[in-house]
């Protein structure tokens, strides 16, 4: 089951950070990195959230994430066109898949993902999305087709944790509410708690 709380950190700094916080569930999504300096980043990531308890995600990178042993990846629409989904099922790597449109959920279930985001939900902070926002109304119907679990992600605060539960989301993905506040450790912990 994953963690109804769900962060996206570029850096493995902000797992050491927000461990303390009782963080569970995080994605690393590094976009500035390649080579040597992208692989020590994702190793030093998968240590620190082996060592906390912490469920790990990595954003992107299907390869080295077989080559980590991670046990999750997310995939994008187009990460799908290169990613040797046979070979990360070998490597017992469970996966989650993007999905912006009721298309790309189709696409996205005939993979038999281990999770589907859905979103924007609301307009997206962290990342420019060239979708319509979807809203609870989107998980709502969302839900209707899907049996993994549901990740619900883009623009969303912690004030919507309720409404978007009800709606359907298992759990709930967010950068900005988090690392864009003064105080993101006590951010993350008002997310755990509201999410219990
Ligand atoms: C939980 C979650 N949902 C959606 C995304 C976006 O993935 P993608 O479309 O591949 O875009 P990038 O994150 O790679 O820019 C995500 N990373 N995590
Ligand atoms: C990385 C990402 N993917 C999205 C999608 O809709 O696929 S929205 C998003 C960014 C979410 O950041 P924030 O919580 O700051 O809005
Ligand atoms: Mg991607």
């Amino acid at each position: 089951m994953l963690h109804p709380f769900y962060l996206i950190v570029d850096d493995p700094q902000w797992i050491s950070r927000l461990a303390p916080a009782g963080l569970k569930l995080v994605q690393l999504r590094i976009k500035n990195k390649s080579g040597d300096a992208l692989m020590q980043s994702l190793r030093q990531g998968l240590t620190v959230a082996r060592n906390e308890g912490i469920t790990l995600v990595i954003n992107d990178h299907w390869q080295l994430a077989i080559d980590l042993k991670a046990e999750w990846l997310h995939l994008g629409q187009e990460d799908l066109e290169d990613a040797d989904l046979k070979a990360l099922r070998r490597a017992g790597v469970r996966i989650g898949i993007s999905t912006h449109t009721l298309d790309e959920l189709d696409r996205a279930l005939s993979f038999e993902p281990d999770y589907i985001a859905i979103g924007p939900v609301f307009p997206a902070r962290g990342k420019q999305v060239d979708y319509p926002s979807l809203g609870a109304s989107g998980i709502a119907k969302w839900r209707q087709k899907v049996t993994c679990p549901l990740v619900a992600i883009g623009g969303i605060r912690l004030e919507q944790a309720t409404e978007l539960r009800a709606a359907g989301a298992d759990s709930l993905c967010v950068i900005t509410d988090v690392l864009a506040d003064v105080d993101p450790a006590a951010r993350c912990r008002a997310w755990i708690n509201a999410t219990l």
